[in-house]
């Protein structure tokens, strides 16, 4: 037996001493040191223990390697791996970490598929790296910036040197020790992850669970894929809470000393391009504030981690930093109120309301309408044309509520086509003064009533009705241009035809144009009676050329104007007019439903000191009959009785029958409409306009004024112009219509709706009222009666003494430029009563009439309702005294600076311009 020292036979396996001690020393053999000797049993059992290392050949090698031949068996023996040797052998077999050597492979597979890289480690050119494959697959940047691997032997990066190693004895992943997720790709899912394992990759694993030691997984709020791999998907994360990954949570990174950013990061935060975007979306939260308030909706993965939801980091991020404060708390999302497509508007309303119909902010609807041009506040009146246009512009279409009912009009009730049957036409006689219209109107009532009804009283209540073909014809019994004026002007429409009377004798006259222009105005078809036919100097064809000349054409000289020669005296032509007034009314298809609550037209009312308020009206709906409950104006009532033309107590009167009511609680007024109700209905509705009339009566009613033309214009209110012109000749008529009519702008069209020579008149001042006119007098001035119309009906009455001036006013109105330095005040007027002639002067006795003369008063001498001069008093005397002022009901005697045309009978208007301010 011979024996074998052991640094002999360390050297015959190529390897240590100690190496060799303990391989026998497990084999119960026992070796104190390298000196000790050791029989053959020991050599044999080293030589087993190294053959089943190195596998066949180099067992047969042993096996044909006669013992004791250790020269030839060294000689022989291939270059040891890593894995061939012995160290390797132990490191299988023991739990502790062997040391390994550049080269060994002691890693896992999923490492010892780079072993060649590995092994050229020491000169590995940039680019390489040693790191597992999906480190290499994806970031190849990284291994770029990290020329030299500092980390020792296994090249694997510091995170994954730490605690790695330590934990893989125990394998647990199978063979190449990679965790699953790793094994299978990183895309992979990990389906079931215990909660509290920490299946994390290594490199997350050092400084996070520092972090939350007691974060439980599926708590600690990190997303899936950190969790489990890069590309897992990402459950519902509550915004507010913290997804972030752990390297980018404040603080991690600086509890990751040996992984420098940008150099040992795991691959994924490497992989470039998205580090911009990541280091952007770093930047952004640096503070570690934000969360991601979309990634909760990410339930299927997220392939590339950092593009996809790096856009989604950055979308969120403004809503991130909304909800800092409260991170750890699901954050509150601000409730956007629901746009709509569709909006019903009913009227005007604020912008704020507005805001809140269309759903979008206060701040837009403002901006909005900036841009249109309208400066508004959040409380501000938005009218229904502006809302629509807003709403148009926001994309809403507006669909538009019917109009609140007034409350202070009875409802107008539809009647449907078939209800309607033939109603007899109501007719009112116009023309110039004595021209024959009471006589007319006598002669066809007389005829119509002796002839056919024998034996009836007629009574006055304002209309009456004939028969005539046993068809029956209303006429109004009220002068011409009041029928028209006070109805119209309350809105009222009674007349279906207007008979023109026409003196044959004296033709066209200042009062039958106005007739025709009032008939025009409210669009009633017009029958021209040329009356006095009887007398000698009767010229109908004069009448008819002056009437062409206001577009009346006879149908004779082929125009449309009937006209029908009569003699109201002698009675003739009677039957002609009234039958050309059925075929006109024939034409006109007058029809009515008189199976309904009846409906009228007050035409007159007085007070009866017997019978109370008495109103004369004309049915001209349904049938009114006695005890209808009755609402006329601000008055109501019963019908208590009725009583015809003829004086006859009537129980009902149908469409188109005038008859008087009695029973009504106050006195109506002409052109006040008449309707049948409840009495509940009735009695809150004539309280309702009372009140209304009240504030109608404190506020100013708007009617046109030079003055306000232009805001009115602006408003969109006024699109015509109307005017009403009187002066003191023909020609100048002409003149200032054709300058007015060619001031028409592309906003306002001017309208003369009346031009006649004379004084404005009472009849101008309800024409202009009716159709929302301005009075211009050219060298005329308005007789008492109108100017307090004027006043009372707010009708604007302008006087001029030149053409270019008055021009000029309504040119200025029109553009806005109208700016009245000074404004004619009345202070009264007189009457000269005796003209004295003397030396220096004329003196006018005078009366003074109303109001009151100063001695700095301005005068205006009219004659005849024509100015005759303006201009200063010379001197104011009673008695011989001069006097400052005299006063209504005395008598002074007064001269006009360099003027001496004073007559007997002349009118002296006083007057002072008082400065006012513009606009006012
Ligand atoms: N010869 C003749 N005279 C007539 C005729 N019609 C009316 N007259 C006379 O003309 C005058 C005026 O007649 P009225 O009926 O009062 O005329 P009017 O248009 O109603 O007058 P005002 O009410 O003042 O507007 C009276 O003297 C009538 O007798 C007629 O056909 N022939």
């Amino acid at each position: 037996m011979s024996k074998h020292r052991i640094y002999e036979l360390a050297k015959d396996y190529s390897t240590t001493s100690k190496v060799i001690i303990d391989i026998l020393s497990r084999n119960s053999i026992t070796a104190k040191n390298h000196m000790s000797s050791v029989d053959d049993d020991a050599k044999v059992v080293l030589e087993r223990t190294f053959a089943r290392k190195t596998g066949n050949e180099d067992q047969g090698a042993k096996v044909s390697k006669p013992v004791g031949t250790d020269t030839a068996e060294k000689v022989n023996r291939p270059i040891q791996t890593g894995a061939d040797h012995p160290a390797a052998h132990n490191a299988q077999h023991q739990s502790k970490p062997p040391v390994q050597r550049e080269g060994q492979n002691n890693r896992p597979p999923y490492q010892q598929q780079h072993q060649g890289m590995n092994q050229q480690r020491p000169q590995q050119p940039q680019g390489q790296n040693n790191r597992p494959p999906y480190q290499q697959q994806q970031h190849q940047g990284m291994n770029q910036q990290r020329p030299q691997q500092p980390q020792g032997q296994n090249n694997r990066p510091p995170y994954q040197q730490q605690g790695m190693n330590q934990q893989r004895p125990q394998q647990p992943y199978g063979q190449n020790n990679r965790p699953p997720y790793q094994q299978q790709g990183m895309n992979q899912q990990r389906p079931q992850q215990p909660q509290g394992q920490n299946n994390r990759p290594p490199y997350q694993q050092q400084g996070m669970n520092q972090q939350r030691p007691q974060q439980p997984y599926g708590q600690n709020n990190r997303p899936p894929y950190q969790q489990q791999g890069m590309n897992q998907q990402r459950p519902q994360q509550p915004q507010g809470q913290n997804n972030r990954p752990p390297y980018q949570q404040q603080g991690m990174n600086q509890q990751r000393p040996q992984q420098p950013q940008g150099q040992n990061r795991p691959a994924f935060q490497q992989q470039s391009g998205n580090n911009q975007q990541r280091s952007n979306f770093s930047g952004n939260r640096s503070a570690g504030q934000s969360s991601r308030p979309q990634q909760g909706q990410q339930q299927k993965g997220r392939p590339q981690y950092g593009q996809q939801n790096n856009q989604n980091r950055n979308r969120g991020k403004d809503q991130g930093r909304q909800n800092q404060p409260g991170r750890q708390q699901p954050a509150q999302q601000p409730v956007q109120p629901a746009k709509p497509k569709v909006i019903k508007l009913g009227g005007s309303l604020t912008v704020k309301e507005l805001s809140a119909k269309m759903g979008r902010e206060v701040s837009e609807i403002i901006k909005k309408l900036m841009m249109l041009g309208v400066m508004a506040t959040i409380n501000q009146e938005v009218d229904m044309d502006t809302a629509t246009i807003l709403a148009e512009d926001f994309g809403i279409i507006v669909e538009e509520l019917p109009p609140e009912e007034d409350p202070t009009e009875i409802p107008e009730i539809e009647d449907e086509a078939d209800t309607l049957v033939l109603r007899p036409p109501v007719v009112t006689i116009m023309g110039h003064v004595d021209h024959g219209k009471t006589s007319l109107l006598d002669a066809i009532r007389q005829t119509s009533v002796t002839s056919q009804e024998a034996g009836g009283i007629t009574q006055h209540i304002g209309a009456y009705q004939v028969n005539y073909k046993n068809k029956k014809i209303v006429f109004l019994d009220t002068p011409g241009h009041e029928a028209f004026t006070a109805m119209r002007a309350r809105g009222a429409k009674v007349t279906d035809i207007a008979i023109l009377v026409v003196a044959a004798d004296d033709g066209v006259m200042p009062q039958t144009i106005e007739a025709i222009n009032h008939a025009k105005s409210a669009n009633v078809p017009i029958i021209v009676a040329v009356n006095k036919m009887d007398r000698p100097g009767a010229n109908p064809d004069r009448v008819k050329q002056q009437l062409s000349e206001h577009g009346l054409i006879s149908e004779e000289w082929g125009g449309e104007t009937i006209m029908v020669p009569v003699s109201a005296q002698q009675k003739t032509g009677l039957s002609d007019l009234l039958e050309m007034v059925l075929l006109v009314a024939e034409m006109q298809e007058l029809k009515a439903n008189p199976e309904r609550s009846a409906l009228g037209t007050i035409i007159e009312a007085q007070l009866d000191k017997g019978r109370g308020p008495v109103a004369t009206v004309l049915v001209q709906k349904g049938t009114l009959r006695i005890g209808d409950t009755i609402i006329a104006g601000t008055a109501h009532g019963k019908v208590r009785a009725m009583v015809n033309d003829r004086g006859e107590k009537v129980k009902k009167a149908e469409p188109s029958m005038p008859v008087e009511v009695l029973g009504l609680s106050d006195v109506p007024q002409a052109g006040d409409i008449l309707a049948v109700t409840d009495e509940k209905t009735a009695r809150a509705v004539a309280e309702k306009r009372i009140a209304k009339k009240r504030t109608d009566e404190m506020q100013q009613m708007q009617k046109v004024t030079l003055d306000d033309i232009f805001k009115q214009i602006q408003d969109g209110t006024l699109k015509d112009l109307n005017i009403v012109i009187k002066a003191d000749v023909q020609g100048s008529i002409e003149a200032l219509r054709q300058s007015l009519l060619a001031l028409k702008n592309k906003e306002v069209r001017v309208n003369i709706i009346h031009a006649g020579v004379g004084a404005i008149n009472e009849s101008d001042v309800m024409l202009a009222s009716a159709s929302n006119a301005l009075i211009m007098g050219f060298n005329v001035r308005p007789d008492a009666n109108a100017r307090k119309a004027a006043e009372s009906e707010k009708v604007d009455l302008k006087t001029y003494r030149v053409i270019y001036e008055a021009i000029n006013d309504v040119e200025a109105a029109m553009t806005g430029m109208l700016a009245p330095e000074y404004k004619e005040v009345i202070q009264g007027r007189l009457e000269v009563r005796k003209v004295i002639s003397i030396p220096k002067a004329v003196v006018a006795g005078s009366y003074v009439l109303e109001g009151k003369i100063t001695n700095s008063s301005q005068v205006r001498l009219i004659r005849d309702g024509v100015v005759v001069h303006e201009g200063k008093i010379d001197a104011l005397r009673r008695f011989k005294d001069d006097v400052k002022e005299v006063a209504t009901g005395y008598e002074c005697g007064l001269s006009i600076e360099k003027f001496r045309d004073i007559k007997e009978g002349d009118i002296i208007e006083a007057f002072a311009m008082e400065v006012v301010k513009p606009g006012s």
